[in-house]
């Protein structure tokens, strides 16, 4: 009996203590259950409701926002920050409207050539107001109204004149011929001129766009276009001694090289002439006539799309051959307009022999005599040599533009009497 009741005693304790810890245990997990989903609610309140409550707040600023006195306040204010921006002042705002927000994205950058080399730094500004839109009156005023006796040359797209305006130096004003068929040239040149400077570029300063009419305005070149140098009428005393000519060529590829591979310009100019190369008063070269330029395709794309990468570097490939042509014609005097068979029989040459020495060994016979016998014989082959190589047939064959420069800049450096 002692053993039984000390074990009911025993067990009676014992279920008292064990109903005593299972209550509390009770109680624990109770709270922690209570504390766990009362986070598990607030986390899931705070990640959907809180970001819908701020969307709903934003959008009802929105709808605040919109209201007409808002719309016209922010509007003014956008309007005021464009304007802001554009640097094409005078006549910023009614050029704005045609051109969009081209020219007000004005970003002029020093060019960066291939492997790194910084070679040239063009005369560039980014400050500058490079453009004004002139009035159909005051250019009237400056030609004599259009009189025969200014004209100063003749061109496919319209007649130049030589202006005198009041408080500029002398210009040249081209009036379009048809302002229908040469708008794309119109803006074209626009875009291209009005935005850039380069030291062999020539400076468009203004324009004039009234009605039917269509004028551009160009800094005044005093000694005119190559053409007329290297091939000047019967009993015109010109000539163009040995260390111009080259100083042009190097001009000339220094520009092409700077409009190939400029940051944002990456143009090709596809109409390379001696006509369309203007000299200035030092006899520095400006490249004009930019009507049928058309834009590199971008690295971005270039590394896509593979197949237009072969059409922009015919692009280029293009340029180094017209520059090639315009190369001989400055040592040989032969006129390309006239004599385009001995172009076409050289080149034919070049592919038979593939040999560029024999060639230029043939040339030499063609070369300007009175280039020849002066103490320069030996650059005046360099010279042909680099011409041969822009004119091979086989587009990859030919050099870039920037190595063209860089080999006529060597020949340019080894006399000592080329200009600086
Ligand atoms: N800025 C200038 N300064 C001096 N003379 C110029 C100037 N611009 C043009 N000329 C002269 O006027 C001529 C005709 O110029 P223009 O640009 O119209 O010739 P083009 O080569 O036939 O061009 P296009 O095919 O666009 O008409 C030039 O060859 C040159 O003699």
């Amino acid at each position: 009996n002692g053993y039984s009741s000390s074990q009911d005693n025993d067990y009676g304790s014992d279920d008292h203590e064990h109903r005593k810890k299972l209550d509390s245990s009770l109680k624990s997990g109770f709270v922690i259950g209570y504390v766990f989903s009362s986070v598990s609610v607030l986390t899931i309140f705070m990640s959907y409701c809180v970001p819908w409550a701020r969307l709903m707040k934003r959008k009802g600023n929105e709808v605040m926002m919109k209201t007409p006195m808002m719309t016209s306040l922010m509007e003014r204010q956008e309007k005021k920050r464009k304007e802001a921006n554009i640097q094409v002042s005078p006549i910023r705002f009614s050029f704005h409207h045609i051109f969009g927000c081209l020219l007000a994205r004005n970003q002029l950058c020093s060019c960066q050539f291939t492997k790194g080399h910084r070679l040239f730094h063009p005369q560039i500004s980014t400050s500058e107001k490079l453009i004004a839109r002139i009035s159909f009156a005051e250019l009237q005023k400056a030609t004599n109204s259009f009189d025969r006796g200014k004209v100063i040359g003749v061109g496919k797209t319209g007649t130049v004149y030589k202006a005198a305006h009041p408080h500029l130096r002398f210009t040249a004003v081209k009036r379009l011929f048809d302002f229908k068929r040469l708008e794309k040239q119109f803006l074209s040149e626009l875009m291209i001129l009005g935005k850039f400077r380069h030291k062999n570029i020539a400076p468009l300063l203004g324009f004039c766009l009234e009605s039917r009419e269509r004028l551009l305005v160009y800094q005044y070149m005093p000694n005119g276009n190559l053409y007329d140098w290297l091939h000047p009428v019967k009993g015109e005393p010109r000539n163009l001694e040995w260390h111009f000519r080259v100083n042009i060529a190097a001009g000339i590829a220094r520009g092409l090289a700077w409009l190939h591979n400029h940051n944002t310009l990456q143009l090709a100019h596809l109409n390379l002439s001696s006509s369309c190369i203007l000299l200035d008063k030092n006899f520095e070269p400006r490249i004009s006539n930019f009507g049928r330029a058309m834009h590199i395709m971008t690295s971005n794309a270039r590394i896509f799309m593979a197949n237009i990468e072969m059409s922009e570097w015919d692009l280029t490939k293009r340029d180094v051959h017209q520059l090639g042509v315009l190369l001989l014609e400055l040592i040989t005097g032969e006129d390309p307009l006239k004599n385009s068979g001995f172009y076409h029989s050289l080149e034919g040459k070049l592919v038979q022999n593939n040999c560029l020495l024999t060639v230029s060994a043939a040339l030499y016979c063609a070369v300007d005599k009175s280039l020849l016998g002066q103490g320069f014989d030996r650059e005046v082959l360099d010279f042909l040599k680099v011409a041969c190589n822009c004119i091979q047939p086989i587009p990859n064959r030919r050099p870039t533009m920037v190595e063209v420069y860089k080999m006529l800049m060597a020949i340019k450096k080894t006399h000592p009497d080329i200009l600086g």
